[in-house]
């Protein structure tokens, strides 16, 4: 018996490993676009499963009930290595509106290059224990101990993200490297926040969906993104996130098997002649998919979306 497996692959991987995995493989991709691929995850997810979105503020999560009848249009912004920021006006409506270059690759790369430290984890957990305001330089730091309030900034609002380095007469090494994350990841955060706020403003958008494996449902993380759109729009807007946030383009990839009709599709129990790849640049990630072959000779992959 042969099997011909033909894995559905997206993000830029599906493009920079096509030829490897043919070659050592004899493996070819069905290759999605990758915006393509976010926006069929996001909505999926949205229209598919329960208590998928919810709102974080001040340790506080809420979820949100979506009206699949007013969905549309809303704002998705991707935080993997980059930052995409995608309109969604619809299934298979979307304009890719902005980014940033500025994103969790950044956060990772500088955070290796000033702590030491090996991985995404490690960085986290040494942010979890860090202060930022030892690094960055406060509304206060610059005020004397006040407020501006005239303009809105409190003393304890960062005026100028590592500033303090500028004339602390201090090396790398005399920084705490908790202190030195912490504020890269509040620095990365609050500046994404800020943009997808600004370009929800452009085109009039009030929800916003944060994804991307960045986020990966971190307190801090999903606290500094709020509190820059909350502040930024004044408490119009609301930055929301996503339950399956790190899995989003695999997700979309998935159900573009059944011609796009999301709408027959459970999120258990899928019976798919296919495999899937989510690849990113650099890596792969399956989304956790167990699959088995059964009597009609296919593959029977269910996703558990816990
Ligand atoms: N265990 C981990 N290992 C590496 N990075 C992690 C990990 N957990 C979270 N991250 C963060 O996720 C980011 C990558 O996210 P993701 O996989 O969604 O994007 P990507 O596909 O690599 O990038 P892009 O969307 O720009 O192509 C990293 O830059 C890092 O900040
Ligand atoms: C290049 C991609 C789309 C690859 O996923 C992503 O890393 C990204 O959106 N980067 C930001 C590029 C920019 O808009 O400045």
């Amino acid at each position: 018996m042969v099997w011909y497996i033909i894995p559905k692959a997206t993000g830029g991987g599906a493009f920079k490993f096509a030829d490897l995995f043919k070659e050592k493989l004899g493996i070819l991709f069905d290759k999605e676009d990758e915006m393509c691929s976010l926006v069929g995850g996001v909505n999926f997810l949205l229209k598919t499963v329960p208590r998928e979105a919810f709102t974080y503020l001040d340790g506080q999560k809420k979820f949100v009930e979506i009206d699949h009848n007013d969905l549309y249009p809303y704002l998705l912004v991707n935080i993997g290595s980059g930052v995409s920021m995608i309109k969604v006006d619809g299934d298979g409506k979307y304009e890719r509106i902005s980014g940033t270059s500025l994103g969790g690759g950044t956060f990772l790369g500088l955070g290796k290059l000033l702590t030491k430290c090996k991985s995404f984890d490690e960085l986290l957990e040494l942010s979890h224990h860090g202060n930022n305001r030892v690094i960055d330089m406060l509304v206060g730091d610059i005020y004397g101990g006040t407020d501006y309030s005239k303009i809105g900034l409190s003393s304890t609002a960062i005026a100028s993200s590592f500033g303090k380095a500028i004339s602390d007469g201090k090396e790398l090494e005399d920084y705490q490297p908790e202190d030195v994350a912490r504020s890269l990841l509040r620095m990365i955060s609050n500046n994404i926040g800020q943009i997808a706020y600004l370009n929800a403003l452009r085109f009039g958008l009030k929800r916003i969906f944060f994804g991307g494996f960045f986020i990966r449902g971190l307190e801090y993380t999903m606290d500094t993104i709020s509190v820059a759109v909350h502040f930024w729009s004044r408490g119009e807007a609301k930055a929301m996130f996503l339950r399956h946030e790190g899995f989003l383009g695999a997700l979309g990839a998935f159900t573009s098997y059944n011609d796009q009709s999301h709408n027959d599709l459970k999120p258990h129990h899928h019976t798919v002649q296919r495999a899937i790849l989510n690849c990113s640049g650099h890596n792969f990630r399956h989304i956790p998919v167990t699959s088995n072959l059964n009597e009609s000779e296919t593959i029977e992959c269910s996703i558990n979306l816990v």
